[in-house]
């Protein structure tokens, strides 16, 4: 078992990213010591994965504003600049908005006008989020692993891990507790084009973490689990519409399609800053296009003819009939989820939604 990866660190004034693009030949830690600097990490993918962003967002918009010096209202207008700059970095994970946001609303709610004052209370509030974001997976993972059995088999597509995270991931969170408990089980890992987040870092990070990891190929998921090799497909999410329809890496409807087909349970890992009531369906859940290089190119070389036409969705969306349940850190959530995730929001305790 190695050390595990640790993706994102505030360190000697600096947020320190694990370089994501360079694994999993080449572990790289990078300094991060401007708004600019966040930027780039975000776009090109360096730091990835809906939480691991927001919280990244978060300290680069404290980068953005830290040197200001100035009165009060060029402080506020400078900070609202910096978090509309951050927000054109990638527009799926919603997390990205919701840090950013919050930060914001610290500012604006602070009773102190003292710019010294306000930069300390959002770097406070960035780490903050930063360490509300290992509590809220390890919890989901408690959540999910009541709906798991020892023995089994699953299935998970791109990578909601600790590298996409703080700590454990998302859809994650179980294999590292059902580890730690001393479970019998197997996970296979999607490979996930055109980005291969599943070989590059699942099955990187599990396999470091000593699980029982299987890569497969994307169009190797009917196979596996038409053989009754998974028993549950677990899938992280970028962002929850109001009506449960759910944004996450591309082929993951696929994922859930054959899932229902052979009858296994579908559930999404979701946080709650990653469910977006304001958002009603999914069709206004903005998906990202990226370059087409992602998919004509592959290990440096063209894998496809020059000047094919090339659709790079980076994200699709699951409707949300396929979803068995939305388990977040307070609670597992069932249909229909229109109404209860908005009882997810309303109630604060501990509890299972719609079933
Ligand atoms: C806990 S991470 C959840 C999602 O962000 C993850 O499944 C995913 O789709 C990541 O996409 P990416 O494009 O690598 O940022």
């Amino acid at each position: 078992m190695n050390e595990a990866l640790n993706s994102i660190e505030w360190k000697n004034d600096a947020l320190v990213l694990l370089d994501q693009t360079t694994l999993p030949n080449e572990i790289r830690y990078e300094e991060n010591h401007t708004i600019e600097d966040v930027w780039d990490s975000i776009v090109v993918m360096k730091v990835r994965g809906a939480p691991a962003i927001g919280v990244a967002a978060a300290y680069g918009l404290y980068l953005g504003v830290r040197c200001h010096e100035g009165d009060y209202e060029s402080f506020m207008s400078l900070l609202k600049a910096k978090r509309d700059y951050l927000a054109g970095s990638r527009p799926t994970a919603v997390n990205l908005f919701w840090a950013i946001d919050r930060l914001v609303q610290k500012a604006v709610d602070a009773d102190t006008k003292d710019i010294e004052m306000l930069k300390a209370l959002l770097l406070e509030e960035a780490q903050l989020i930063h360490k509300e974001d290992e509590e809220i997976n390890r919890m989901i993972g408690e959540n999910l692993l009541t709906l798991l059995e020892d023995g089994q088999g699953f299935l998970t597509h791109c990578n909601a891990g600790a590298l996409a995270t703080a700590k454990y991931g998302t859809a994650t969170a179980p294999f590292y507790l059902a580890k730690e408990r001393g479970w019998n089980f197997k996970v296979y890992a999607d490979e996930t084009r055109p980005r291969l987040q599943g070989s590059t870092l699942t099955a990187l990070e599990l396999q470091r973490a000593g699980i029982d990891v299987t890569l497969i190929t994307d169009n190797m998921a009917a196979m596996v689990m038409s053989q009754g090799k998974v028993q549950a497909a677990i899938v992280g999410c970028d962002r929850v519409a109001a009506n449960g329809d759910t944004a996450n890496k591309i082929g993951t409807m696929g994922v859930a399609i054959l899932a229902k087909h052979f009858g296994i349970p579908f559930y999404v890992a979701a946080p709650t800053p990653t469910i977006d009531l304001a958002t009603p369906t999914g069709a206004e859940i903005p998906i990202e296009e990226r370059d087409t290089e992602e998919v004509t190119n592959r290990f440096g070389q063209w894998s496809a003819p020059k000047d094919v036409q090339v659709y790079n969705p980076a994200f699709d969306v699951t409707p949300a009939d396929l979803i068995t349940a939305i388990v977040t850190e307070k609670g597992i959530v069932y249909a229909p989820f229109e109404e209860n995730l908005k009882k997810l929001f309303a109630e604060d305790a501990q509890h299972v939604v719609g079933k």
